[in-house]
């Protein structure tokens, strides 16, 4: 990412060599990266102007959604994606250098929830009586197992991480399924776009909709404001609206510009429809090395 002015700060979920650290590393080498122990804490680091940029996982292909993610942006915040990165996830069971020869005799296994969920058939086949234990980040677990030197344990992460807190990879890509990434959003306070040197692709915009409740064939009506427009959607997701059973409000992205007249007038038709819609911007997506 091009920065000609001063070094930004920029949060990220820590501690260092986490997936998101190395996400944030590659879209900004040269700016300080500061380490947060939760996805909201990095969201509030920005909203509260503590940072000027924050990065967080959006979804991933094998286990999907990030729900904090999404329901923090939707319920708590009021930030702007700037930038989004798809990222190559390799999953490695590793363990501290003094337990390698009885890592087969694993206690119990530590890493993020989503990595654990990336690698459920590999554990239930492989580690069906061992506890398995949800950890803040995958470098988080692996800085635990350094810790422990004395413990049989074993965290699930990335090789940078088994360097970086000195550990065995004992087993290696035991993600369940091959074709593993995970997107990355940059948020931001302010609308603007981050001038992005490797960019894929055209801009794309996220909207956030609430329909209005109990009219039947909203949906269609929201899905048709777009069609006729030709506004090609590569995604839509529902989440609770956290209001009752069956209420929710969907996520969509749409490959175009906020600003195009096409997006103006489907945004003015779906509120005239009753619906609330609110952009959180236009951006590109950026290209990590596989
Ligand atoms: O634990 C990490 O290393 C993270 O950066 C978090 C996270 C996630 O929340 O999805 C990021 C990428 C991988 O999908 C697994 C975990």
């Amino acid at each position: 990412m091009k920065n000609d002015e001063a070094k930004q700060q920029i949060a990220y979920l820590g501690p260092e060599a986490s997936f998101t650290y190395l996400a944030t590393k590659s879209l900004f080498p040269s700016d300080d990266l500061l380490p947060f122990s939760t996805i909201p804490e990095c969201i509030e680091a920005v909203s509260e102007e503590k940072v000027n940029l924050a990065v967080v996982p959006l979804e991933n292909t094998i286990e999907g959604t990030v729900p904090l993610t999404i329901d923090y942006l939707y319920h708590e915040a009021n930030l702007f994606i700037v930038a989004d990165c798809l990222s190559k996830i390799q999953q490695h069971l590793m363990v501290h250098k003094n337990q390698k020869d009885n890592w087969e005799k694993i206690e119990e296994i530590y890493s993020h929830p989503h990595a654990l969920a990336q690698c459920h058939k590999y554990l239930y086949y492989r580690f069906s009586s061992v506890p398995l234990n949800r950890y803040s980040s995958t470098s988080a677990a692996a800085k635990l197992v350094s810790e422990n030197p004395d413990r049989c344990i074993a965290a699930i992460g990335n090789s940078s991480s088994a360097e970086k807190y000195d550990l065995e990879i004992v087993q290696r890509n035991v993600h369940d399924f091959q074709f593993n990434h995970t997107r990355f959003l940059v948020l931001s306070k302010k609308n603007m776009r981050l001038p992005i040197e490797k960019s894929e692709g055209n801009a794309k915009t996220t909207l956030m909709i609430t329909l209005p409740l109990n009219v039947s064939g909203a949906l269609h009506q929201v899905l048709s404001v777009l069609a006729w427009r030709k506004l090609d959607l590569s995604k839509i997701e529902s989440r609770p609206l956290k209001t009752g059973l069956g209420e929710y409000f969907f996520i969509m992205d749409v490959h175009a510009d906020e600003n195009d007249a096409m997006m103006k007038g489907a945004m003015e038709e779906l509120a005239a429809l009753g619906c609330s819609v609110k952009s959180l911007g236009t951006y590109y997506t950026y290209l990590t090395q596989e």
